[in-house]
């Protein structure tokens, strides 16, 4: 092709505003328990019915007290393990107490065993209190009937700590998309089998399998389709009739034995091809039947940025996620960029905490190895140049895997 039959290439930002207009959060949604919750999406607020902590409690293991009485030695007139109810402690007692144990009614403060010294069933504390001090109050974790988790977040572990902190057992949360995955290629062939002459290792399987199950989706797998448009239009229309979403690998380009573009034309419409970034050009959206059809270059580095940066985002607003957008860092850089790509380019760095970022030397989009090395993507504007020591923008993969 030469260069005046080149078509443009949509920058990323408006590839991914086509990708999030067409999508809308799932209808449906189902009601799990909270443990099988991990990485969906709640569909509804998570309101608190209780008080987190429900009681006054003791944060150390020491004496409950009135601090007005601490200059006195002061009898233990009960003890108070964790999960017992306390007695109301008159003016100039003292209770043993330990923590999360409930403070008792009449008590303000806390003393932790070491500032005290106990003598005959008396405890006098021998270091300087604050009022209230090792007291954590009823409700100031969470208070009875606020919103704990909003609508829109996405359940890792700590919100479901959190769900469960409120005596959530269970959740609502939107479907599982239905995500059909097939790779194209006759050069590929199934880890476990013989390596003839020609063929490589199919990998984009396996990443994109675990991507979309991080990500919550129902993976429907439809193996390795040979580079044959009929064969290329069949696999679409199996997938069509059974996902809600197909995300394809490979044959994508401008090759002759680049099918996927004429056949999703002759199933369906297609809507956006080729993008202004590096790598991952030849990416493409569009429909077949009522379902969505995504097709990500062959190369394993490409396939698995334009995953990053287009289907996750596109994923989890189907699910009805708040955030989209993952979270970037501006940090220096280690090395100098003098010849930026036209593209944006999507470089794998490492964070080195002396120096800045580092780079993987072969930023070939077939080297997987560059992905495995790094913690993150260098996100570079097309055209920017850059030397050591300017700030860039790292995305870190714990934002982007997660
Ligand atoms: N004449 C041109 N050729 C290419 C262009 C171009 O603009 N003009 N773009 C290049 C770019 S950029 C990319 S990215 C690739 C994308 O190619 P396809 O999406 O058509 O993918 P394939 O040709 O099928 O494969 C590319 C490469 O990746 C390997 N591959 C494919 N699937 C897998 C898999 N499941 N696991 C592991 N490796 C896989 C495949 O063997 C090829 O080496 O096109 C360039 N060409
Ligand atoms: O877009 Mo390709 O991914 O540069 O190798
Ligand atoms: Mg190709």
């Amino acid at each position: 092709m030469s260069d005046a039959k080149k078509p443009a290439l949509t920058p990323l930002d408006d590839a991914l505003a086509t990708l999030l207009a067409q999508v809308q959060p799932l209808a449906d949604v189902e009601t799990l328990p909270t443990t099988a919750a991990r990485g969906r999406v709640l569909s509804a607020d998570l309101v608190s019915p209780v008080d987190v902590p429900p009681a006054d409690n003791s944060a150390m293991d020491g004496y409950a007290l009135r601090a007005a009485d601490v200059e006195r030695e002061l009898p233990v007139t009960q003890r108070i393990p964790a999960g017992s109810l306390p007695q109301p402690l008159a003016v100039g007692e003292a209770a043993r107490i330990f923590t999360g144990a409930q403070v008792p009614p009449g008590a303000d403060t806390v003393v932790m065993q070491e500032h005290t010294e106990l003598v005959e069933g008396r405890v006098r504390v021998t270091q300087p209190v604050r009022v209230g001090q090792h007291v954590r109050l009823r409700g100031e974790d969470v208070r009875a009937g606020s919103v704990v988790l909003p609508a829109g977040t996405r359940l890792d572990a700590v919100a479901l700590g959190l769900a469960a902190t409120a005596g959530a057992a269970e959740l609502t949360v939107a479907r599982r998309p239905r995500v059909a995955l097939f790779s194209t290629g006759d050069e590929l062939v199934m880890p476990g089998e013989p390596l003839p002459p020609g063929a490589i290792y199919n990998s984009n399987r396996f990443t994109l399998r675990a991507l979309l199950e991080g990500l919550g989706c129902e993976v429907i797998d439809l193996g390795i389709v040979p580079d044959k448009l009929d064969a290329t239009r069949a696999a679409l229309r199996e997938a069509a009739s059974k996902a809600d979403v197909i995300v394809t690998s490979g044959g994508v380009s401008v090759g002759e034995e680049d099918h996927l573009k004429p056949a999703v034309q002759a199933e369906g419409q297609l809507d956006l091809w080729a993008i202004a970034i590096k790598p991952g050009k030849p990416f493409a959206y569009g429909r077949v039947g009522a379902a969505h059809f995504i097709g990500l270059p062959g190369n394993p580095v490409s396939s698995l940025v334009t995953f990053l940066v287009l289907v996750r985002p596109f994923l989890l607003k189907l699910q009805g996620a708040a955030r989209l957008a993952p979270r970037g860092y501006l940090i220096p850089a280690g090395f100098d960029w003098p010849k930026p790509d036209k593209r944006r380019e999507f470089l794998r760095v490492r964070l080195d905490e002396a120096s800045g970022l580092a780079l993987f030397g072969n930023q070939s989009s077939g080297v997987l190895t560059s992905a495995f090395w790094a913690d993150g993507l260098l996100d570079n504007p097309a055209g920017h140049a850059f030397a050591k020591g300017d700030a860039v923008r790292f995305v870190p993969f714990s934002e982007l895997l997660a």
